[in-house]
């Protein structure tokens, strides 16, 4: 039998990608040494920091992949850590060179498609809508970051089941928490403790934003949905100042009183040159416990219809009415328990009305189409 050799270990390595960054760790300079001695093959890697919470999905994909090379009749996977400079060094890899940040998707050659959730009121089931249209977007193959970036009820980690998880930090970059297929990053993940209030200003959010989307290593994404607050806040501002090209969807429940605050939010977008592509009315109905197909108006019927109404007559472009989801019980209970409905219950009439969304927005190409430019707000709110 031929005797192994660094470079086929070497090789096989490069199969194996870091759980987060999600590149071959090879390219990441975490390949320490390898020793072969026979058929044993020790592997030295160097975590990027000692907590790194996915260490245990690591030595079993390197363990995996040496083990299946010929000749090789044990492996063993020895953890270190990167030095503060081999940090620096992965952190330059990870930028492609440059060194001052920017937000990836403000570039005019990005080809991530940004969308906006935004609602007037809150509890209408924006982090809902959010996160079950990402996921099942990420079922269609796509590759999709959120950004929870609603400072009164940063949901979306719970929804998804990593209410506690921090991100591992790379000096100053930020690695997504990856879950179900979805990277994720959460205003309330970088607050010092989690029951924090958040208190902040203007400069802050501003801020905030900012560095969730340009300090954290989103890697090629095919679309970023951001959670936005309820309202015409700053960070809808900020947004708009920072990603003009997003698109952004207003959620809105049939209740008339909902409906014309959620218009003021579609207007808001459209003052920040974004465009808005269409409204999802959430809670639209409950479906009758025991007569199957009538429908219980819980919260009255039209909001939906409303604001696109007038939202397309106010900007001169179609904005459709793209789904009406359903009261369901297995939403909310999917959202409590961290397995959304897409996941939990994917034939559900929410689930697939969700799915149809994310089909129709995901599918399109992002183009250049309707897509404003200037950044100056102009009132009318
Ligand atoms: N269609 C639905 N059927 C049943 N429960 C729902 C539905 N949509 C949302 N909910 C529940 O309503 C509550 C509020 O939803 P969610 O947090 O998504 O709203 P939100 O608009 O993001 O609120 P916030 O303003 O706090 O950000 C949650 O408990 C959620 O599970």
């Amino acid at each position: 039998m031929a005797a192994i050799t660094e470079s086929a270990v070497r090789d096989a390595l490069a199969t194996v990608n870091d759980p987060e960054i999600k590149r071959p760790i090879t390219d990441l300079g975490m390949v320490d040494t390898v020793g072969i001695d026979g058929g044993n093959v020790l592997v030295r890697i160097l975590l990027t920091v000692s907590g790194c919470p996915l260490k245990a999905t690591l030595t079993n994909d390197v363990t995996e992949a040496v083990s299946g090379l010929d000749g090789v009749s044990d492996v063993r996977v020895d953890l270190g850590v990167m030095s503060e400079e081999q940090r620096k060094e992965l952190q330059e890899t990870l930028r492609g060179g440059k060194s001052e940040r920017e937000i990836p998707f403000a570039r005019p050659d990005s080809l991530t498609k940004v969308f906006a959730i935004a609602s007037g009121k809150g509890g209408v089931g924006k982090s809902s809508v959010t996160v079950n249209l990402a996921l099942a977007m990420a079922e269609q193959g796509l590759s999709v970051g959120i950004v929870d970036a609603d400072i009164y009820g940063h949901s979306v980690p719970d929804m998804l089941g990593v209410g506690d998880t921090r991100p591992t930090q790379v000096e100053d970059m930020i690695m997504p928490v990856p879950v179900n297929g979805l990277k994720v990053i959460s205003i309330g993940m970088l607050k010092p403790r989690k029951d924090q209030v958040v208190a902040w200003r203007g400069p802050m959010l501003d801020r905030a934003l900012v560095q969730m989307l340009s300090d954290v290593y989103w890697g090629d994404l095919d679309a970023l949905l951001l959670d936005l607050p309820p309202g015409t806040g700053d960070v809808a501002i900020s947004l708009g100042q920072h990603l003009a090209n997003a698109e952004v969807i207003v959620v809105t429940t049939p209740q008339q009183a909902a409906a014309s605050v959620a218009e003021r939010a579609g207007t808001m977008a459209s003052m920040m040159h974004q465009r808005v592509v269409g409204v999802v009315e959430n809670m639209s109905y409950l479906e009758h416990p025991t007569n199957p197909g009538e429908r219980i108006d819980v919260f009255g019927t039209g909001g939906a219809a409303q604001v696109a109404s007038t939202l397309s007559e106010r900007f001169g472009y179609d904005v459709p009415v793209l789904a009406q989801v359903p009261l369901d019980p297995k939403l909310r209970e999917g959202g409590d328990n961290g397995t959304p409905i897409v996941l939990s219950d994917p034939g559900s009439v929410a689930a697939q009305e969700l799915t149809r969304v994310a089909k129709t927005l995901g599918g399109r190409s992002r183009g250049l189409a309707g897509m404003q430019l200037g950044l100056s707000p102009a009132s009318g709110l």
